[in-house]
């Protein structure tokens, strides 16, 4: 009979959401342990237990791969690689640090020859994993438009886009939890200028593509991952029945 365990480890989907299982778990009995009257205390510890935990495991099981992650210096080994894991072991750092927050995750997503091919976003503070495999877009609950973005570093772009629609703003913080909004319905889209990277990214588009959302750059062109430059400035994630009103919204205003 198969080992359940072995079996776990070679599944990379499997494997992927058992590093953002481990990494939450660690990262909510760290707010536990170091408690928030030093924020900056927090925040380097949990980007760096984190970071440690997932960078050790990648080693140990996937000694042939390349990693991207926001908190290890870049290796340019990725450009040749035919696999890239790309990691923020804390999406949301802030928000880690301020207690009673949920809106902090952890992004693992895989990049193949390409393409993304997997991606799970834990959400520890809830217990909540979601992957690129088992997302599916739930129905709105609400009326009228709401738009999901930065809760510290919203743009007069993005507020004259909300505004020129009439639409709800929500502020959040992580991107991963942004895109979980729209997966989840409680947001109808979540659009983003002004600056990001690949680590803050890859892990969440790929769980919006699995859940059918539409998942582009701000003006229409493809996302793509394992380029040379770690940033990707700007995204727009959005219901597919939304797209064609909060594109033409976007052009009004680039
Ligand atoms: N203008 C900008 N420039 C660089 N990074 C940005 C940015 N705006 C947002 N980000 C990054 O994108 C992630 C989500 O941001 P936000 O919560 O504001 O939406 C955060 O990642 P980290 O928390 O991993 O640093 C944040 O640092
Ligand atoms: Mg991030």
């Amino acid at each position: 009979m198969a080992d359940p365990v072995s079996e776990q480890l070679s599944d990379d989907l499997e494997f992927a959401r058992d590093l953002a299982h481990r990494a939450g778990e660690l990262l909510v009995d760290l707010r536990a342990e170091i408690g928030y009257a030093d924020r900056w205390a927090l925040m380097n510890a949990g980007d760096q237990a984190a970071q440690n935990l997932i960078a050790d495991r990648l080693t140990r099981y996937r000694p042939a791969d390349a990693v991207l992650s926001e908190e290890a210096p870049d290796s340019l080994v990725r450009l040749s690689a035919d696999r890239v894991w790309i990691i923020d072991p804390v999406d949301g750092t802030s928000a880690y640090a301020k207690e009673g927050s949920t809106e902090w995750a952890v992004h693992i997503a895989l990049w193949e020859r390409g393409a993304l091919t997997l991606g799970v976003v834990g959400r520890p503070a809830t217990g909540e994993i979601f992957d690129s495999e088992t997302a599916t877009l739930e129905p709105v609950r609400h009326t009228g438009m709401r738009v999901v973005g930065s809760r510290s570093r919203a743009t007069k772009f993005f507020r004259d886009v909300c505004a020129d629609l009439g639409a709800e703003v929500v502020s959040m913080s992580s991107a991963g939890i942004k895109v979980l909004a729209v997966v989840t319905g409680e947001a109808d889209a979540y659009l983003h200028t002004g600056g990001q990277y690949q680590w803050d990214n890859a892990a969440p588009i790929a769980v919006a593509r699995a859940a059918g959302l539409h998942a582009t750059r701000v003006d229409g062109r493809e996302i793509v991952y394992n380029e040379r430059s770690t940033s990707i400035e700007d995204l727009f994630i959005c219901r597919p029945e939304r797209v064609a009103e909060i594109e033409a919204a976007i052009r009004r205003h680039s």
